[in-house]
This record gives C-alpha cells, sequence and structure tokens, in this order.
C-alpha cells in the first residue's frame, strides 16, 4: 500500500478569521479524501516562528492588516513569514486583509501602522469599496473551480472592507525601487542578495483568477482605477501565492479551499 503522506497547513491566528479558516479546511479535506485519499492533512493555528516551520503550506486570514502587521512584528514574526513566502516559496494564501499583506505594495495604508510580507507582484488598493457600511455580497464566477464537482455554480463572496488589487506590477527583485507613488503606499522590504530566489524558481507571472464586474449597483461607491474597464481584480495568483479580495472563510462553501489543497498537493509534487 503507497504511504498517504502528512501535510501540515497552518493558519495565521494573530488576529481575524483564523478558526473559520480551519473549520473550512476541515470540510475541505473531508471532500477531497472522499475522491480518493490524498494526504493525511492536520490543520494548525500558527502564533510563533516553531509553528510556522512546522507547516507545509499556510492561510494569512481576513481581518485588519494592519493589526495583523503589528502582532507579526511585536512577536518577531514577520521575517520569518517573508522567509516562508519570499525564500521557502511554500505555498500561501491570503484572504481580504491576507491578500494586502501578501502584496508586494498596498495603498491607502495607516500612517507608519503597516508592513507588508509580500510575495505577490501587485498593488492593492485597501478599502477599495469603502467603509464597513458599503460591505456587500454578491455571486460571482469563479472560472478555477470549474473542473470541481458544482464548480460552476456561482459562487456567494463576502467583501467586508475589501481591498482590490490595482495595479500587477514589474517583477522585480529588491523593492524599493518599485513605485511607492503616493504617501500612503507602503511596499515590502527587499530580499537580501544572499536570499533572492533564481527567477525561473519564482516562474511565474501573476495571473489574473477573478474580476469583479459590477452590473448592479452596490452601496459603495467605485473609484475609477486602472482595471475598471475589465472589472476589479478580486482573485490573483502568482507561483507559490495566492490571493482573494473575499472572505470564502466567513462561508460555509469549501470549493476554494478544495482547489487550494489541491494546488498544494500539486506544488509540492511539482
Ligand atoms: N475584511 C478584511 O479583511 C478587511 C481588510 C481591511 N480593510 C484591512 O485593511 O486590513
Amino acid at each position: 500500500m503507497t504511504q498517504v503522506e502528512q501535510l501540515t497547513v497552518g493558519v495565521l491566528a494573530l488576529q481575524g478569521a483564523f478558526s473559520e479558516h480551519i473549520q473550512l479546511l476541515r470540510k475541505a479535506a473531508v471532500t477531497l479524501n472522499a475522491g480518493g485519499a490524498t494526504a493525511q492533512w492536520k490543520f494548525t493555528e500558527v502564533r510563533t516562528a516553531e509553528e510556522l516551520a512546522s507547516c507545509d503550506a499556510l492561510i494569512v486570514p481576513g481581518g485588519e492588516s494592519t493589526a495583523i502587521s503589528l502582532v507579526a512584528a511585536r512577536n518577531g514574526l514577520l521575517d520569518n513569514l517573508r522567509d516562508f513566502v519570499k525564500v521557502k516559496r511554500k505555498p500561501t494564501w491570503g484572504t481580504c486583509a491576507g491578500l494586502i499583506l501578501l502584496a508586494e505594495s498596498a495603498n491607502r495604508t495607516k500612517k507608519g501602522g503597516q508592513e507588508l510580507i509580500g510575495g505577490l507582484d501587485v498593488r492593492v488598493n485597501r478599502n477599495h469599496f469603502g467603509r464597513q457600511t458599503e460591505s456587500f455580497t454578491t455571486n460571482i464566477e469563479l472560472p478555477f473551480l470549474s473542473s470541481l464537482p458544482e464548480g460552476n455554480i456561482p459562487y456567494h463572496a463576502i467583501f467586508i472592507r475589501a481591498p482590490v488589487v490595482e495595479k500587477i506590477l514589474p517583477h522585480v527583485e529588491g523593492i524599493q525601487t518599485k513605485e511607492a507613488e503616493r504617501d500612503d503606499t507602503v511596499v515590502a522590504p527587499s530580499l537580501q542578495p544572499e536570499e533572492q530566489v533564481p527567477r525561473d524558481l519564482i516562474n511565474t507571472e501573476v495571473e489574473v483568477m477573478a474580476s469583479l464586474i459590477r452590473t448592479e449597483k452596490h452601496p459603495g461607491t467605485v473609484q475609477p482605477n486602472e482595471t475598471s474597464s475589465g472589472g476589479d481584480i478580486i482573485a490573483v495568483r502568482q507561483g507559490n501565492c495566492f490571493g482573494t479580495s473575499f472572505h470564502p472563510e466567513l462561508t460555509d462553501d469549501p470549493r476554494i479551499h478544495v482547489w487550494w489543497l489541491q494546488e498544494i498537493l500539486q506544488t509540492l509534487h511539482k
């Protein structure tokens, strides 16, 4: 009998919707293993460098990116997270605040209050749709789910003070050379030369996985932006990193978690 591999997926548990992710990951693993055992999955909350080191993959949840980055900095975890994502290049998924933290650049940040992990060559615009009261839910098409059972059923996406990807950046090692074009833009720090990963290992450009085309009027005002003609970019993937503007963890629909666990298996077996 072939040995089933053991994989540990961590959820950064400093602030935000981490326990919801763990519950949905458990549900996703049951779904995935029902189609034939894939792996023995362990899902765990991550608060320390030791816990992070035990993980094969990581979710950075929704919540408040400023709070998550402050606590991570206080716990001395930011550099470990950067190493996990950008040097070890382990599969990492950020939802909402997590997408902001995985971006190489973010606009509308609080003065002096935000550090980024980086990993996705994008610039996000925080709170793109407005304040809490302008949060909304909507059914969207997620073409990347189409290979899953029931993958073509629209996905009920929850946007809470959500960011969007407003620009795909050219990949440059040494992020300081990237634009910080406004007073409220922050960028992720550059890798040290000895940490730089050869370009062919990064291997992919940013891939737009989903856009939101707002056909009906939502309460929030939409800022004009560079992607408005094709809709707002709300899901991207690049190499080991995946990010979504919305909160799959606040639904009971495990399809994106199932898809992402499959991605982990594929990445690890490449
Ligand atoms: N729901 C969320 O995760 C909101 C993200 C929040 N606007 C931030 O900047 O962190």
